[in-house]
């Protein structure tokens, strides 16, 4: 591959299912850097609610958990760690409880400005130490690295991404086990959308479609976005 500026970031937003968090792993590791994996912030956010009783219909008391959040991000695309408090959440921000929760909290104005800056800060620390930071989400592209050297909105139909997530959480894609993912996908995106536009690619911001790609086809798709930002 053509040698990299540093640092260089590299950021990618997406529906949920599109790809984004396997894909950007790849990435970051083929490239050698480090990856940032924005929705798990908004996860164990979610999580230490949960864990700590803070009342879900309350901005203010959610806000006021964010703020006080004591959350360390691993880097390693290989194995990306999330503790809070030094519990080890990487695992339980997964559960199906986090998952139809988190945009509850993920849709707080200040719950957003707070994670934007702890985002940022990483963005910037990992780009630093490791020449490259991956960092993907819903608003990366538009509000959190509006100036990163590569953008891309990684998107796929929504058939493709309930598939994908059914195959996922199931094991099976069958009309059963799409049924049982719909909330996780197409209800949250709906909810997501409120607050992040990740549908529709903003200037400047590279559209890659996965649809009709397997997995391998969609790290190639994007490392050929990386390599033409690195030759301009
Ligand atoms: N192009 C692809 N073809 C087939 N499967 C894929 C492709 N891209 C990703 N997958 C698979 O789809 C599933 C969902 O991918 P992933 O978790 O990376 O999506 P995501 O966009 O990060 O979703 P979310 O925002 O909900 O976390 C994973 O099991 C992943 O391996
Ligand atoms: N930059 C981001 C990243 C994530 N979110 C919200 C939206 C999702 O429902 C939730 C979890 O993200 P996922 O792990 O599914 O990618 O976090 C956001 O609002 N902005």
């Amino acid at each position: 591959m053509t040698s990299q500026p540093t640092p260089f970031v590299i950021a990618i937003d997406g529906p949920s299912g599109s790809g984004k968090s396997s894909v950007s792993r790849a990435v970051a590791s083929s490239v050698g850097g480090g990856y940032l994996d924005t929705g798990a912030m908004y996860r164990a956010l979610t999580w230490r609610c949960l864990h700590d009783e803070v009342d879900l219909q309350d901005p203010e008391a959610i806000s006021a958990a964010a703020l006080s959040l004591p959350l360390e991000m691993g880097d390693d695309p290989s194995a990306p760690s999330v503790h809070v408090g030094g519990t080890d959440v990487a695992e339980a921000i997964r559960s199906s409880g986090i998952s139809s929760r988190v945009s509850r909290v993920a849709t707080v104005p200040a719950v957003r400005t707070e994670m934007q800056r702890r985002q940022r800060a990483l963005i910037e620390d990992i780009a630093a130490r490791r020449g490259t930071c991956v960092a993907e989400g819903r608003d990366i592209t538009t509000v959190v690295a509006p100036d990163a050297p590569v953008r891309i909105l990684l998107t796929a139909s929504q058939e493709a991404r309930l598939r994908r997530r059914s195959l996922e959480v199931h094991g099976a894609s069958d009309e059963a086990a799409i049924a049982a993912t719909r909330d996780q996908v197409v209800r949250r995106d709906q909810d997501d959308s409120t607050v992040s536009q990740f549908t529709v690619a903003a200037d400047g911001v590279v559209a890659v479609d996965t649809s009709d790609l397997d997995f391998d086809g969609s790290v190639e798709a994007v490392l050929t976005v990386v390599r033409a930002a690195w030759a301009s």
